[in-house]
C-alpha cells in the first residue's frame, strides 16, 4: 500500500501560508457563472479533483469553459443552453453532484447524475424528492441514491426540505431558483446543518446579480461577473492546528474577519484551546500554547474541521468532546466511527457518540493509518506526526479531492523536495511537515509556504533547489 511516513516537526512553526482556493467558493461560482449570459471570469480558483468535477459538469450544462491552472483562473461563457443533456460524473464531489442536479433539471432535457462508488453511498433522497415536488421527472436505479437522471424543467414554487443530513441540498436548490417559472420557497422540516455554507450561497450568488430572501429567491437572471476566490478555510484547518500541535506560530494569508468560509471558525475553538489568535480582515496567526485545553464544542456549522480537531485534542491535557455532527457519517466515510477507530488503533482512548465524539489526551504509538478514501482523514492524521514518532499515512493520494499539494511525492508531479530532507525516493512528503521557514521554505507555488528572501528557491522548469538556507 502507497503511504506516507510522517517525520516528527524538528523545531517550532514560523511561517506564513496562502493555502488553495475554496473548494466551495469555487463550485458554487462555476455554477453561478455557468448559469449567466455572457462572460465570467474567476480568479484564485482551486484546481482538484471536486472542482473538476464541476468544470466538468458546467460543461455539460452546455457552458465553455477555459482554465489557466497556473493563474487559477478560470473563463466561463455562461447561459443555460437548451441543449442535449447527457451523463455527468461527479466522482467523489458531493457538492458538484448536489449543486448540478438542480441546475440541469433546470432544462428539458434528460441528464444523468453519477459519481464513484463513496458518492452512491452517500444520501440524495430528499434532494431528488425536492425536485420532483419542483416539477422535474427523476429516475433512480435505487431510490434516494445516485445515479439519478432529472429531466426538466423545474416549475418551482415552494418546497419542504429537510436540513439535517446535508445543507448542500438546499444550496442547490437555491442556486437554481432564480431559473424557475415560478421562483423558489423552501420551508425546512428539520434543523438545518453546516449553516454558513447557505449564507456562502447566497453571497455567491449576490455577486453574480441575483439577491435571495432568506429561503426565498424570485424569479431573475444571473448576471456574468469577475469574481476573485478565498483560500480555502478547511484546507487551512490543518496548517493553523500544526504550530498549536508543535509549537511556534503559523500565519495564513487570504482569509480572515471578512471571509465567507465558516471554517475560519475554527480559529476561535484553537483559541478555547488555548491558542493565541490574531484576526486581520484577511490573515490569520496562530501561535502554539505551553498547554493545550480540551474543549466542549457543537461542529455542527464547521464540521469538515472535525477530525482537524481530534488531531489537536490527543495532545490536550484534559478531554475534548465534540457534539452536533452526527451528519458527518454520511460524508466521504462514516467520519465519526473512522477517526474514533484510527485513534483507537494509535492507543488513544477516543470514543463514539451518537453526534460526536469524545477524545482524551494521550501519547500514540507507532502506527499506519488508514485513510477510507477520505482527503480529510489523511490530511487530520497526519498532523499527529508532527509530534509523535512513527506515524504513517496510507493511501496519502486521497488528498488530491481538495489539497493535492498538501501530500506529494518529491521529484514527482509536482517538484523534487529540498536538499536536506530526509524522505527516500518513492515517499511522499507532506506541506505541514517540511515548511521550517527559516531553513526549509517552499515556494508558494508548491504547497503555498511563502518565500523568505535569500532562501533556498525551487527552479519551476526543473524542480531542482538552488540558494543559500537561512
Ligand atoms: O456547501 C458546501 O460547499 C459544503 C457543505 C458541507 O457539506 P454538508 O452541507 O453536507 O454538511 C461541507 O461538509 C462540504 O465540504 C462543503
Ligand atoms: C464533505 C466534503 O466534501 P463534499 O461533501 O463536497 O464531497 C469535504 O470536503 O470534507
Amino acid at each position: 500500500m502507497d503511504h506516507l511516513a510522517v517525520p516528527p516537526a524538528p523545531r517550532p512553526f514560523d511561517a506564513t501560508v496562502r493555502p488553495p482556493g475554496s473548494k466551495s467558493i469555487t463550485n458554487r461560482a462555476l455554477l453561478c457563472a455557468a448559469l449567466a449570459p455572457g462572460t465570467s471570469t474567476l480568479t484564485g480558483a482551486l484546481f482538484a479533483d471536486d472542482t473538476r468535477a464541476m468544470l466538468g459538469a458546467v460543461a455539460a450544462l452546455g457552458a465553455e469553459v477555459e482554465t489557466d491552472e497556473g493563474r487559477g483562473t478560470v473563463r466561463v461563457r455562461g447561459g443555460l443552453g437548451q441543449g442535449g443533456g447527457g451523463t455527468v460524473d461527479a466522482r467523489q464531489s458531493g457538492t458538484t453532484s448536489r449543486f448540478v442536479l438542480p441546475a440541469a433539471a433546470l432544462r428539458a432535457a434528460r441528464t444523468v447524475v453519477d459519481g464513484s462508488a463513496q458518492l452512491r453511498a452517500r444520501p440524495f433522497g430528499p434532494l431528488l424528492d425536492a425536485l420532483r415536488e419542483l416539477g422535474a421527472t427523476v429516475e433512480e436505479e435505487t431510490p434516494g441514491f445516485l445515479p439519478a437522471a432529472v429531466t426538466g424543467p423545474l416549475t418551482g414554487g415552494r418546497v419542504r426540505l429537510p436540513g439535517h443530513l446535508s445543507s448542500q441540498f438546499l444550496s442547490g436548490l437555491l442556486m437554481a431558483g432564480p431559473l424557475m417559472r415560478d421562483g423558489l420557497a423552501v420551508e425546512l422540516t428539520s434543523p438545518l446543518v453546516s449553516v454558513p455554507y447557505v449564507e456562502m450561497t447566497a453571497a455567491v450568488m449576490r455577486a453574480f446579480g441575483v439577491e435571495t430572501q432568506g429561503l426565498t429567491v424570485a424569479p431573475g437572471a444571473y448576471t456574468a461577473a469577475d469574481y476573485a476566490i478565498e483560500p480555502d478555510a478547511s484546507a487551512a484547518s490543518y496548517l493553523l492546528a500544526a504550530p498549536v500541535i508543535r509549537g511556534g506560530r503559523v500565519t495564513v494569508e487570504g482569509l480572515g474577519t471578512a471571509s465567507l468560509q465558516g471554517d475560519v471558525r475554527f480559529a476561535d475553538v484553537l483559541e478555547r484551546m488555548g491558542a493565541t489568535v490574531t484576526r486581520t480582515a484577511d490573515s490569520i496567526t496562530v501561535e502554539g500554547p505551553a498547554t493545550i485545553r480540551g474543549v466542549d464544542v457543537d461542529m455542527a456549522d464547521i464540521s469538515d474541521t472535525a477530525q482537524t480537531l481530534a488531531a489537536v485534542a490527543v495532545f490536550a491535557d484534559s478531554p475534548t468532546r465534540v457534539t452536533g455532527i452526527g451528519f458527518i457519517r454520511g460524508k466521504e466515510t462514516d467520519r465519526v466511527r473512522a477517526i474514533v477507530t484510527e485513534l483507537n488503533r494509535a492507543g488513544v482512548d477516543a470514543t463514539e457518540d451518537d453526534d460526536g465524539f469524545t477524545i482524551r489526551p494521550g501519547a500514540p504509538r507507532p502506527v499506519s493509518f488508514a485513510t477510507y478514501e477520505d482527503h480529510r482523514m489523511a490530511m487530520s492524521l497526519a498532523l499527529l506526526g508532527l509530534r509523535a514518532p512513527g506515524v504513517r499515512i496510507e493511501d496519502p493520494g486521497c488528498v488530491a479531492k481538495t489539497y493535492p499539494r498538501f501530500l506529494r511525492r518529491p521529484g514527482g508531479a509536482e517538484r523534487a523536495s529540498p536538499p536536506g530532507d530526509d524522505h527516500g525516493p518513492g515517499q511522499w512528503v507532506t506541506c505541514v511537515t517540511t515548511p521550517w521557514a527559516r531553513s526549509r521554505p517552499r515556494s508558494p507555488s508548491s504547497c503555498g509556504w511563502a518565500r523568505r528572501p535569500g532562501g533556498p528557491r525551487a527552479s519551476p522548469r526543473t524542480g531542482r533547489w538552488t540558494g543559500r538556507r537561512t
